[in-house]
């Protein structure tokens, strides 16, 4: 048996009576407290009072009216045959992904894309929110003007992978949305109340301290994922909600809820475009407009419940009168016109004969979309209704801010959710645990070790500058490689400045990338009989800490030019390599055509200044049986040619910040 509140909306005759039968109000089911989405299967978890009269289901203010005409898309298809350097290179056709996709959605309305896989369903809702990358024919209209800032802000954009941080919880990362994505008008406590009328209406209330999870960390379940990803769409109140298969992988009931979800969220007068993959009958019935796509083709757009009338008028049937709408179209998406029909072919006459059966299916149903469906649809997209005109008049003012919030916030925002979601990363127990130990080691082998011993003691002063090199190093170089996909789609919703992210980002590690090295040297230096002095202990330590922020930007440059773990990884062992070798110690007579690579190596000036604070101009140490020499003779410390040592740290200055500038800059052409 269905429920009463689906057999009252099936099947819409036409958009306009199918919104006539149901106002915003009545629609609402979630204003009520029993009707609010349970959060694994929890009926009765009804929403507070507050959010009752705050709810994010509310009326939309700003409608937006979404035109998309005669949307082209090609890529270059990949041959495989030659390659740049080796062979001749054929030329790559193109291949359309879109051709002539055009439509109209309004403010209450539901739009479905239906398709096979590889219609281009994602591309067409990429291209809608404004994140398609490459050329793009056609034009796209949100209440008559192109995609702004302003637009940007008012548009929520859900795509197919949630792309969360795992160890938040729900309540946790829909604050600090909140914080970052809220106007600067609101206070901190209106916006965090904003989150929790969110989490109480997409019924997330009882798993709200859970954290997201994903991977190998056990969290909140798929449904409840997808979720918070709409949630954080609609903390902002959006006008235009596009959602990239949200019913992907989750069970029909899931699928019901969250479908049913975007159906009141239209109704509050919002515009919501979202694609399907195979919704059950069920679902099918909760859309008001579909647009079907065939290999990037469009074969149908208008009411869903005129599908079987618009097929059946131009002469395809389906095999049953119980079909699935949704199968059906999908059938003849991918050119099979009845199952029996179809399957008698393959036996008949073999797979090629079937193909071409297809194809021609598919080309009638593009030329009966041009002939009775597209000069209908051209005429209303080429319409101005009064709606669009109303909105164009806020332009100008909500382009005027161009961030929701200000400078500051969003630092001390994302510093915070940094320090959050990596607290179990920089204060590990295996991080820890691999310092301490390895201070300790060398701190034995080096046991008290003295003057007399010069070789040994210089050893363990450049085993600081390559250890504290490699560490940090390697520690940075996985920082925006992990963080690519949030920073991509923050960026993207126009949410911060990169410039505040990327301060708050490194300035997040520092606490822990310094704490490290501190113990380290701590333990290091008065176990191996380094110089007891309080004044020369401390600036070997500044020293190391200097290295530390140089090597972990190199980290972070690296990490962001390359934007792939595994590869800087191996170049960054191929570089720290180079710098162990001609950082002054292993070779003491370079090449001249090689001894550039040294000047090159902040190991290298790291090591010049940890020797030259340790051991004074004329410090002497026993050099053979009563003999004393000069420590600045002593054939490895002479080659360092160590003078004024304000040269050594201007070097490691200029490398600290070029390689922040490059990191900086790598980021901006995400
Ligand atoms: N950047 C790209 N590089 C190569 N191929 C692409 C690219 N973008 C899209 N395509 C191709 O375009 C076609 C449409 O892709 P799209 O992801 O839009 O399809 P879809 O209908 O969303 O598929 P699915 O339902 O499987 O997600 C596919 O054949 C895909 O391989």
């Amino acid at each position: 048996m269905m429920p009463p509140n689906e057999q009252e909306s099936s099947f819409p005759i036409t958009p306009g009576a199918n919104r006539g039968e149901t106002s915003p109000v009545q629609e609402n089911r979630f204003s009520s407290p029993n009707h609010v989405i349970p959060c694994l299967g929890d009926d009765d978890d009804g929403p507070s009072h507050q959010s009752r009269q705050s709810s994010v289901l509310r009326q939309s203010l700003r409608p937006i009216i979404l035109k998309f005409e005669e949307l082209t898309y090609s890529i270059k298809s990949q041959t495989g045959k030659g390659s740049y350097w080796f062979g001749s290179q054929e030329p790559k056709p193109n291949r359309l992904v879109l051709n002539g996709v055009s439509g109209i959605v309004k403010p209450g309305e539901l739009l479905a894309m239906l398709g096979p896989s590889g219609s281009g369903k994602t591309t067409l809702v990429t291209a809608l929110a404004g994140r398609l990358q490459g050329k793009l024919t056609g034009t796209v209209s949100y209440n008559g003007e192109p995609f702004t800032s302003s637009v940007k802000r008012k548009t929520g954009f859900v795509t197919q992978d949630d792309v969360l941080y795992p160890h938040l919880t729900v309540t946790e990362t829909l604050t600090y949305t909140a914080l970052l994505r809220l106007p600067k008008e609101l206070t901190r406590k209106e916006k965090i109340e904003q989150a929790e009328t969110v989490v109480s209406d997409l019924g997330l209330t009882r798993c709200c301290n859970s954290v997201i999870g994903g991977g190998l960390i056990r969290g909140i379940s798929g449904g409840e994922r997808k979720r918070v990803s709409i949630g954080l769409e609609m903390l902002v109140n959006p006008s235009l909600l596009l959602l990239d298969e949200p019913t992907s992988g989750l069970d029909s009931t899931t699928a019901a809820r969250i479908v049913s979800t975007l159906r009141s969220l239209a109704r509050g007068g919002r515009t919501v475009v979202t694609t399907i993959h195979q919704p059950s009958s069920r679902l099918y019935r909760m859309f008001d407009k579909v647009l079907v796509l065939s290999e990037g083709n469009p074969i149908y757009s208008g009411d869903s419940g005129r599908v079987m009338e618009y097929f059946g008028s131009i002469g395809f049937q389906p095999g049953s009168s119980f079909v699935n709408p949704a199968d059906f179209v999908l059938d003849l998406a991918n050119g099979i016109t009845s199952d029996t029909k179809q399957y008698d072919q393959v036996e008949v006459n073999g797979k090629l004969d079937r193909l071409e059966e297809q194809n021609s299916v598919k080309q009638s149903l593009i030329s009966s979309y041009k002939k009775n469906l597209y000069p209908h649809l051209k005429e209303e997209v080429s319409r101005t209704f009064p709606q669009e005109q109303k909105i164009n008049g806020s332009r100008a003012k909500s382009l005027t801010n161009r961030w929701p919030t200000s400078w500051w916030m969003q630092f001390s925002v994302l510093l915070k959710r940094s320090l959050k979601e990596r607290s179990h990363e920089s204060f590990s127990g295996l991080r820890i645990f691999m310092v301490m130990s390895v201070s300790l080691l060398s701190g034995l082998l080096w046991w008290h070790s003295r003057v007399s011993h010069l070789q040994d003691q210089v050893g363990l002063l450049f085993f600081f500058s390559i250890f504290w090199g490699f560490f940090p190093l390697f520690n940075a170089i996985f920082t925006f490689p992990q963080e690519r996909p949030m920073l991509i789609k923050e960026r993207s919703s126009g949410i911060y400045r990169l410039s505040s992210y990327y301060i708050a980002r490194t300035v997040g590690d520092l606490p822990m990338e310094l704490i490290l090295p501190t113990i380290f040297v701590t333990i290091t230096y008065w176990m191996g009989g380094l110089k007891p002095s309080l004044t020369t202990f401390l600036m070997t330590l500044m020293i190391v800490l200097y290295n530390v922020l140089v090597a972990q930007g190199v980290g972070l440059a690296l990490g962001a030019i390359l934007m792939d773990a595994k590869k800087a990884a191996t170049l960054s062992s191929v570089l720290m390599l180079v710098f162990l070798l001609a950082g002054g110690y292993y070779i003491q007579h370079i090449p001249g055509f090689i001894a550039w690579l040294k000047y090159i190596s902040f190991s290298h000036y790291c090591y010049k200044l940890l020797v030259g604070v340790q051991y004074t101009w004329d410090e002497v140490y026993e050099c053979g049986l009563g003999l004393h020499c000069r420590v600045m003779d002593y054939e490895g410390i002479k080659n360092l040619r160590i003078g004024n040592m304000m040269w050594d740290v201007l070097a490691l200055a200029i490398m600290l910040l070029l390689y922040r500038v490059f990191a900086y800059l790598a980021l901006r052409n995400l």
